[in-house]
């Protein structure tokens, strides 16, 4: 399942085996929760080198629903046509954040469709269910991710439900055990966190996510809770933070010793015309480009920024035109990777600490 390849720091280097391939960590994956990554083609995201992708089993379940899915396309690989490694979330976050009618119970949780209202229980085994019929080749436990502020018994209660919801899952027999990530909660206490670690590791999955981060936490919050715990991780498990996030956000993650990152800032940000530089997100928008002539970032190689100034995108965007949107995400996304690649053999070079300062001064050098 994983190699680990080496350290810089707690910031590490991995190789993790898929059924579809394998992944190069750290590793930024784009978000295609509807089975599309949000104005990409499958082949842009093979050119940018896109090493896996999201999808989500709320919204797949919902529409066109897991059965369609594996009937037309036997799982979501064929059914999209991408080939590569999919990651799919388990659910739950998405219920919360998306159906406002929803009630929790030890079956699991019961909502009404944010489409058309009608209702729906997922349960673990439910989860599992859909996340089989997707075919995906690393499963989410079904969790819940408690929102912030909670008092410690609150999130003590919520734990105490993943945990339990995380054996349900354990127990449901996938077609590959070797596939099923463990959800961490716990807030921001460590005492918490450890706790349902250790007794995620008795069941013994293949791998491990950190949850109920970036809900709305202070971001040194984050960031200090990460620094401390992330390395008291088992070592011989990919470490996942979910929903994480922004270019610093991510380097911060990977310097504490994470491997995997999932957020749909790039893309999402990118249709409201931001885009990310080397010299911080800049915005498309802004009057000041209206006859700039440069590329959106100087300094990247991407297929946009060697063809398209930031004239003509400034001017794609204020007409409405839907090529904006295209040209900003694949950029985008060619940036996220693009810098977690650089990360990578920053820290095979044993070097990280250099590349996170370089990085680090000229994104926040509020150049405009
Ligand atoms: C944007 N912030 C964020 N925090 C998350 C926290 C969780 C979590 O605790 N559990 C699960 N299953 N998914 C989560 C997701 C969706 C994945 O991006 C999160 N996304
Ligand atoms: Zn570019």
């Amino acid at each position: 399942m994983i190699k680990v390849e080496g350290y810089s720091g707690k910031a590490r280097a991995t190789t993790i085996t898929t059924e579809h391939g394998e992944i190069k960590t750290p590793i930024f994956m784009p978000v295609g929760t509807r089975a599309s990554v949000k104005c990409m083609w499958q082949e842009d995201l093979y050119e940018m080198n896109a090493q896996i992708i999201l999808g989500n089993t709320y919204h797949l379940y919902l529409r066109p629903g897991h059965e369609l899915i594996e009937k037309v396309g036997g799982g979501l690989h064929g059914f999209m046509n991408w080939d590569k490694p999919i990651l799919t979330d388990s659910g739950g976050f998405q219920v919360f954040s998306l159906s406002d009618i929803n009630k929790i119970t030890e079956e699991g949780v019961t909502f009404s469709s944010h489409i058309d209202g009608s209702k729906h229980l997922i349960s673990p085994e439910k989860s599992m269910e859909i996340q089989k019929g997707l075919g995906s080749d690393i499963v989410m436990a079904f969790d819940e991710c408690p929102k912030l502020p909670a008092t410690k018994d609150t999130l003590r209660e919520s734990m105490e439900l993943t945990l339990r919801w995380a054996k349900r899952c354990i127990d449901y027999k996938l077609r590959d055990y070797q596939k099923l990530f463990g959800i961490v909660q716990g807030g921001l206490h460590k005492d918490l966190r450890t706790e349902c670690m250790q007794r995620l590791e008795e069941m013994d999955f293949p791998g491990l996510a950190l949850g109920g981060l970036s809900v709305g936490e202070k971001n040194e919050e984050m960031v200090d809770f990460l620094n401390d715990f992330v390395h008291t991780m088992p070592d011989q498990k990919p470490r996942y933070l979910m929903g994480v996030g922004k270019p610093l956000d991510i380097l911060n993650g990977i310097r504490a010793g994470i491997d995997m990152f999932d957020c749909v800032l790039p893309t999402r940000n990118a249709r409201n015309g931001q885009f990310l530089t080397h010299d911080g997100p800049l915005n498309i928008k802004n009057l000041r480009f209206r006859e700039d002539t440069l590329p959106a970032d100087p300094s990247c190689d991407c297929k946009v920024c060697k063809t398209y100034s930031r004239s003509y995108i400034r001017h794609l965007y204020t007409t409405g035109e839907f090529l904006a949107g295209n040209l900003i995400t694949y950029h985008n996304l060619y940036f996220m990777i693009k810098m977690t690649q650089d990360a990578r053999q920053a820290i095979l070079d044993d070097r990280f600490d250099d590349y996170y300062k370089e990085f680090y001064n000229r994104y926040t050098s509020r150049k405009w």
